[in-house]
């Protein structure tokens, strides 16, 4: 169970995200919407620590993680989905699932360092990588390097390694922007198997409200890095404070 607590990060005198309490359950995908520059990605930020909060906490699984560096909350399960400045551009789309599926193996048997135990796990995540390579469908890619896939395949591998690391809270932000129309389906089916998995939490910051529709159990809309409003997508969409911040539409009754 991942939660956040009064979170807030102020720029200067802008408050990015205000006071955000809430909490995400295991087997449960949340939507992120709201405006542009509502504070999605900023709270996104706050969560998985690659920003300081000025206030509020994050806990995950009963501890407090908020003064945790990002490394640490993501070893201890907080996935965040990868920037490609954070794969190795000069290895191969398997090599770098090779080293994610490592770093998680490596931080399961204490992080230490056993020369006999690399080479006997060697092929077992060399197959792992392979088959998350199927599953992202970039077997075929397997050995190019991350540098020179197209943005698509890159957004793909960014998902291998994240399913690699198996976190316990998965934080897709915008998945399928910049893809073309034949590479959406793919992400998507990944999002939906995950979100049909009973022990993680999944949260995906979205524009595309069919996809929301579609797969969020909870909507919840930032606007002016406030929580505007949450709950079921089809009553929170139609909302008036959606409508109106997010959708801008006028109320009825604000028209007459
Ligand atoms: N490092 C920063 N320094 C100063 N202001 C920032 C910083 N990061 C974000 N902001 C500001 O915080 C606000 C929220 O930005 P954020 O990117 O979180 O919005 P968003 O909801 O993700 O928008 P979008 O949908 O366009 O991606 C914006 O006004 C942005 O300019």
């Amino acid at each position: 169970m991942l939660e956040t607590k009064n979170l807030t990060i102020r720029f200067g005198g802008h408050v990015a995200v205000n006071a955000v309490s809430c909490s995400f359950a295991p087997g449960t995908l949340t939507a992120i919407v709201g405006p542009n520059g509502a504070g999605k990605t900023t709270y996104f930020n706050l969560i998985s620590g690659q920003l300081p909060a000025t206030e509020g906490e994050v806990w995950l699984d009963g501890e407090d993680v908020s003064r945790l560096p990002a490394p640490l909350r993501a070893r201890r399960g907080l996935g965040r989905a990868f920037q490609l400045t954070q794969l190795f551009p000069h290895l191969t789309a398997q090599e770098n699932v090779r080293l994610a599926v490592q770093a998680r193996e490596s931080g399961r048997h204490g992080g230490g360092f056993d020369l006999a135990r690399v080479w006997l796990d060697r092929r077992a995540w060399i197959e792992e990588a392979q088959s998350l390579l199927e599953t992202v469908r970039l077997l075929d890619k397997a050995n190019v390097l991350a540098s020179t896939l197209a943005h698509g395949d890159q957004r793909k591998l960014e998902v291998a390694l994240l399913i690699a690391l198996d976190p316990k809270v998965y934080m897709f932000d915008e998945p399928t922007a910049g893809m073309s129309v034949d590479e959406v389906p793919v992400i998507l089916d990944l999002v939906r198997q995950l979100k049909q998995r009973r022990d993680c939490a999944v949260l995906l910051v979205e524009h595309k409200m069919d996809v929301v529709r579609e797969l969020a159990d909870r909507v919840i809309v930032l606007h002016n890095g406030q929580l505007a409003a949450q709950g079921e997508p089809s009553a929170v969409m139609a909302s008036a404070v959606v409508q109106q911040a997010y959708l801008g539409v006028v109320p009825q009754e604000q028209l007459a």
